[in-house]
């Protein structure tokens, strides 16, 4: 059960998708009975149609953790069902229209949703303009429900427009480093927790890597603080693209990196070490000339948690940085190598 509400309070679209299957079943059910009741079969079957299918949404999303498509689903089986249930039921049916508009904000991006909602609206129309339809009452009824739901439509899309950019701008600053746009402490420790967990269930294997640079406090003091941080962002970019598409990098803070490296043994994580060390110092330069780093890494293996894999891997980067600096230790082998590239001003 904590499981059930962990996942809806971190996962914001998954429990709105749960919460408009909520109120679709609690508000469709009784009209389908209704309907059913009544002898109004057309509806009833639509109505129960319905309920079925948001049911089965919300399982899919459930299941699968994918969101867009189950959205895409029920925009899609609302919007049919609500033109049908209008164009049977005539005025009474319109009124499901309003729920409609909210419902299609609620489960798909606001431009989806617009246009959704719009074609469902001129169906509406067309049918009602049909000879003998009694959708409407009057062309004057249906001049109103046009600019009502468009009114309606028009002030739903900005709200939604504004709420996603706003959710989007939140999440930016909740999981991602403000300087170097790398992933943040909170992003990685997430991503660790996921890492053990799939190395146990899986016996998936991740290497980490834990990257400071060299005597960065020289660069802050003789260049000042905004040389400091071109060269932080110099290292980020250089470190994303001399990686694979598969790693994810993180700023732990100040000079320091952390690369977690999906299906890598102890040798791959040398290499990839090796490999960024000397991408580093051949292609970032300060003012005072070349940079570089020191690298500690640790394969996953029996570690109890996390903390206790990033602390094997800062062991390693000590032991690199005693070395000498501009070279890398993995834990399990034998002793720090130093990268051999010639470098100036370091040390
Ligand atoms: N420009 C800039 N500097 C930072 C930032 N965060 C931390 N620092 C600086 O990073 C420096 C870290 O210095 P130290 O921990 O002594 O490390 P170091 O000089 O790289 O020495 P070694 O790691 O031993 O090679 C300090 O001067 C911090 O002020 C930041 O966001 N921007």
């Amino acid at each position: 059960m904590a499981e059930f509400w962990n996942r809806l309070k971190h996962d914001f679209q998954l429990s709105i998708v749960m919460l408009v299957g909520l109120c679709a079943f609690i508000g469709i059910t009784p009209y389908a009975i209704y309907r059913l009741l009544e002898g109004n079969y057309l509806v009833g079957i639509v109505d129960s149609v319905l309920v079925i299918c948001t049911l089965g949404a919300v399982r899919w999303a459930w299941v699968t953790g994918d969101t867009i498509r189950p959205g895409q689903f029920l925009a899609v089986i609302f919007s049919v069902g609500t033109v049908m249930v209008a164009n049977n039921l005539g005025v009474n049916g319109l009124f499901w229209f309003y729920t409609l508009i909210l419902f299609n904000f609620f489960v798909v991006p606001p431009r989806q949703s617009i246009v959704a909602t719009s074609l469902a609206l001129v169906a509406i129309c067309v049918l009602g303009l049909q000879p003998g339809a009694q959708v409407f009452e009057s062309y004057y009824q249906m001049m109103s429900f046009i600019v009502t739901s468009s009114i309606a439509s028009f002030f739903a899309f900005v709200f939604a427009f504004r709420g996603r950019r706003q959710r989007e701008q939140l999440n930016t600053l909740a999981t991602l480093d403000p300087l170097t746009s790398t992933g943040n402490r909170r992003t990685m420790e997430r991503e660790l927790t996921i890492a053990m967990a799939e190395h146990r269930r899986y016996g998936k294997e991740y290497g980490l890597l834990m990257l400071d640079l060299d005597h960065f406090k020289r660069v802050n003091d003789l260049y000042g603080h905004k040389a400091g941080d071109q060269v932080l962002v110099a290292v980020a970019d250089l470190l994303e693209s001399a990686s694979r598409e598969s790693d994810r990098l993180f700023r732990l803070g100040g000079e320091e990196f952390v690369l977690l490296l999906p299906l890598v043994d102890m040798l791959g994580l040398e290499r990839a070490a090796q490999h960024l060390c000397t991408a580093v110092a051949e292609q970032v330069r300060s003012p005072g000339g070349p940079v570089t780093v020191s690298i500690g890494g640790a394969a996953l293996g029996r570690q109890e948690n996390w903390q206790a894999w990033l602390h094997e891997a800062d062991e390693c980067l000590y032991r690199a940085k005693h070395a000498g600096r501009n070279g890398y230790m993995i834990s399990g082998l034998d002793s720090p190598a130093r990268v051999l590239t010639v470098v100036s001003g370091t040390d």
